[in-house]
């Protein structure tokens, strides 16, 4: 059973806040805590110190060791990652560095709290009202350094942000990738055989983008250029992982043939692919010879029917343009996909 794909994991990461950001945003709200403080605490000059001190050392503590928690909890673990997204994920960035730098924000938010109760304490024991204000001045050069040490950690993180949030969401349904030589009549197939035109939606894989349309009957295809239609060996190792993330997409593959060459790829290279892709993928392959209302697509068959012979695999002779066999495709892959 294919795993649960969710909605875009990476979206939940917070905007990341750089550390003169953070520093500001802590300043602010310690700056409001002690403006409270100051109209209501009462007794003498240290006594007041020490309360408004500690409070605007124990806030700027708790501000910025809450935020970078917060970043921590909010981004989706590399190793408890749907392996669609983790395939993704690899592709655009160093998951060993991004790792790293989430490490380094854990280590940076429980330091600053716990700086923040060492600092508060000594505030607490100071003996004049100047040195409570040494010591929080003190206490923020610390954690300002702390930011500095993980600025790099921060930008790695907010960079990965920046280049995931974008990437569509693919539907948790049954799915169908449609794959096949260039030309052979992928995406005139996905227009037939769902309802809308498809939604273009930009994957890191491939610069031409996933193609994807959602038919009436509950199944959602996906139209692949650039990634299934040429020989592994080809393949750089950015669209090596793409096509390992269609193999966590997939639930059963439509491989187009074009039997009348007319696509600019010959019947043997075709059945080379559909070979590699039979052997990549471990789910049910409908093959589908296209184009049969062209003159002479005969020619060819008998290499084609000896091949799938061999291979036990099913076909249909079907035309995309004519609208012949579709309706007998669309059944056989209902059935297929309800096992
Ligand atoms: N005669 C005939 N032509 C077809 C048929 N299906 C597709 N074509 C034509 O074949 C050409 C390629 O079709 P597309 O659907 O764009 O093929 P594709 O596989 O999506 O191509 P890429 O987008 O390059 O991957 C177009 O000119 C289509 O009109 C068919 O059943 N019969």
């Amino acid at each position: 059973m294919k795993e649960r794909i969710e909605a875009n994991p990476f979206r939940k990461i917070p905007t990341i806040l750089y550390p003169d950001e953070l520093m500001d945003k802590a300043y602010n709200r310690a700056e409001k805590v002690a403006g409270e403080l100051r109209k209501t605490t009462r007794g003498e000059s240290l006594y007041k110190s020490r309360i408004i001190e500690e409070h605007k050392v124990r806030t700027t503590a708790s501000v910025i060791g809450d935020y970078l928690a917060n970043v921590i909890a909010k981004t989706p673990s590399v190793d408890n990652l749907n392996p669609f997204y983790r395939e993704i994920l690899e592709i655009l960035i160093d998951t060993d560095e991004f790792k790293k730098s989430l490490g380094a924000l854990q280590w940076a938010s429980e330091f600053i709290k716990k700086l923040g109760n060492i600092y508060g304490r000594k505030i607490r024991e100071a003996r004049t009202a100047q040195q409570t204000s040494i010591i929080r001045k003190e206490f923020l050069g610390r954690v300002s350094s702390v930011l500095k040490q993980i600025y790099p950690n921060l930008a790695c993180i907010a960079v990965a942000r920046e280049k995931l949030k974008n990437i569509p969401t693919v539907k948790d349904i049954p799915t169908v990738v449609i794959a096949g030589y260039p030309n052979v009549g992928k995406s005139t197939l996905l227009k037939k055989l769902t309802n809308a035109e498809p939604e273009v939606n930009a994957y890191p894989f491939t610069t031409k983008g996933l193609n994807v349309g959602y038919s009436d009957y509950g199944i959602q295809f996906v139209d692949t250029p650039g990634v299934l239609d040429r020989p592994i060996y080809e393949r750089n190792d950015i669209e090596l992982h793409a096509v390992v993330a269609l193999n966590y997409l997939a639930d059963s593959i439509i491989y187009v043939i074009d039997p009348t060459e007319y696509c600019g790829y010959t019947v043997e290279e075709q059945l080379n692919l559909l070979n590699e892709i039979e052997k990549t993928f471990k789910v049910p392959i409908i093959v589908a010879i296209n184009k049969i209302d062209v003159e002479g697509y005969e020619k060819n068959l008998k290499k084609i029917e000896m091949f799938l012979t061999d291979k036990n695999m099913d076909a249909l002779k079907i035309s995309t343009e004519k609208n012949i066999n579709l309706d007998k495709l669309k059944r056989k892959i209902m059935e297929i996909m309800r096992g």
